[in-house]
This record gives structure tokens, C-alpha cells and sequence, in this order.
């Protein structure tokens, strides 16, 4: 899933902080130890993780919303990155990898922070407010559902507000002509768009399978 050389990602990893992180390193032994390797692949990596929660703080958010949680990884570093009184809305369809995810946020001591729904994330963000109320936002879920989830949390982002997205990159297929799978296909055109919107300004980074930050205008 990494597109840069695997010592390069080791050293990476590295020189993220917070550098030992006892519940998010046991989070991810327990999805790579109880999980085959293609589903704990799913999960974030540590360098990745540091980024949320910086962003999380630079934004200065207290209102964020995370589209596909998983065993919890990525909501763990976006919630207690928040304030104390700060909420994490976190979608998923999964109660079971979701269950995972509540033990560690009790651990961490930020199950108080995140909300979890669990539904079609379409749904869930659809009956949202429809007002420009979130700080900071993280996609990370199916991938055809993006175009959909995006323009959800864009309007819904505050100005100044910043949206992640994972995967963007698709393992670099989104530049091979010959990738036509359906998430490869809607990955373009997603970042077409987003290159595309006049709303906000966009940058993708090479960071794990190609992340792209937006902020809103
Ligand atoms: C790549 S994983 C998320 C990894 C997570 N961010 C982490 O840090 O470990 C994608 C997640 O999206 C969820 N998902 C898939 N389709 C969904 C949908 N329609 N609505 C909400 N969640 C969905 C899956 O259940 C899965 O947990």
C-alpha cells in the first residue's frame, strides 16, 4: 500500500512523534495479530497518525467527523488531539471492528469525545446540520463512496476548517491508464475535483498510499 520504499517508510515511522505510544502501538499489534494482512493493512500507520493529530491541532479543532474508524486507529489520534470538550463523530458499518476500537478510546481516555454511528456513512453525514459547523475532517472509508462524502463534509466545513483524505493515490494506480477498477476510477476523478474546486485550497501528499489536505475557504 506504501508507495515509498519500505526503509524509507521504517524511518519515517520513526521520526514521527509522539515516539512510543503504548495504547496506539498495542492497537496495532492486536489488528495485525487477530487480522489477516489484507484487513489489518487497512489501518493507518504511525506517521500518518502524527499528522491527524497535528492537523487536528492547527486547525484549532473542537468539531470533527471521521468517515471508516476501523479498529480505531486514526479516531484515536484525531480525538485526543482535540480538546477536552472536543466531539469526533466517527462512521463505520462495523460493529465488530468497532469494538475493538471503543476498548482502546476507553484506555486512552477519549471515549467521551467520539460518538461512533454505526451506518452507511452517506446517511450519517446527510443528517448532519446542514451548516458550516465541522473543524476537521478524515476520510478513510469506500472508496466509491468519496464523492458523496466529500462534498457532505465540505459544506459542512467551517471556513479555515481542514479535510483529509486517505488513499489518493491508490498504491500510484491513478496514474497507471491501465488501473480501471472502480476505486481507481472514482479516485480520479475525486481528485480532479478537488484540484478543480474553487472552494478550497488542496495539496496531495506522498505520505503512506497518498493523502490530499484540503482547507476551506
Ligand atoms: C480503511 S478502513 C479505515 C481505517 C481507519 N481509519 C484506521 O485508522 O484504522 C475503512 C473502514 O471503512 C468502513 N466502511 C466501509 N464502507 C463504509 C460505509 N459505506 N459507511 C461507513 N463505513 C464504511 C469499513 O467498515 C472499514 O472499517
Amino acid at each position: 500500500m506504501e508507495i515509498v520504499n519500505p526503509a524509507l517508510h521504517e524511518y519515517l515511522i520513526a521520526h514521527a512523534s509522539p515516539g512510543a505510544d503504548e495504547v496506539l502501538r498495542e492497537l496495532a499489534e492486536e489488528t495485525h495479530r487477530s487480522l489477516p494482512p489484507g484487513l489489518a493493512g487497512m489501518q493507518i500507520t504511525h506517521d500518518e497518525g502524527a499528522l491527524l493529530s497535528l492537523l487536528v491541532k492547527l486547525a484549532g479543532a473542537r468539531t470533527a467527523v471521521e468517515v471508516g474508524t476501523f479498529t480505531g486507529y486514526s479516531a484515536l489520534c484525531i480525538a485526543r488531539a482535540l480538546p477536552a470538550d472536543g466531539r469526533l463523530i466517527a462512521c463505520d458499518v462495523s460493529e465488530e471492528w468497532t469494538s475493538v476500537a471503543r476498548r482502546y478510546w476507553e484506555r486512552a481516555g477519549v471515549a467521551d469525545r467520539i460518538e461512533l454511528v454505526i451506518a452507511p456513512a452517506a446517511e450519517t453525514l446527510r443528517a448532519l446540520p446542514r451548516e458550516e459547523f465541522v473543524d476537521f475532517a478524515f476520510i478513510d472509508a469506500d472508496k466509491t463512496g468519496y464523492p458523496e462524502y466529500y462534498e457532505e463534509l465540505v459544506t459542512r466545513l467551517r471556513p479555515g476548517g481542514v479535510l483529509a483524505l486517505d488513499n489518493v493515490l491508490r498504491s500510484g494506480r491513478v496514474v497507471e491508464p491501465a488501473a480501471q477498477d472502480p476505486g481507481t476510477v472514482v479516485m480520479r476523478q475525486v481528485n480532479d475535483a478537488i484540484a478543480g474546486d474553487r472552494r478550497v485550497e488542496s495539496v496531495m501528499l506522498s505520505v503512506r498510499d497518498g493523502v490530499t489536505l484540503v482547507r476551506k475557504l
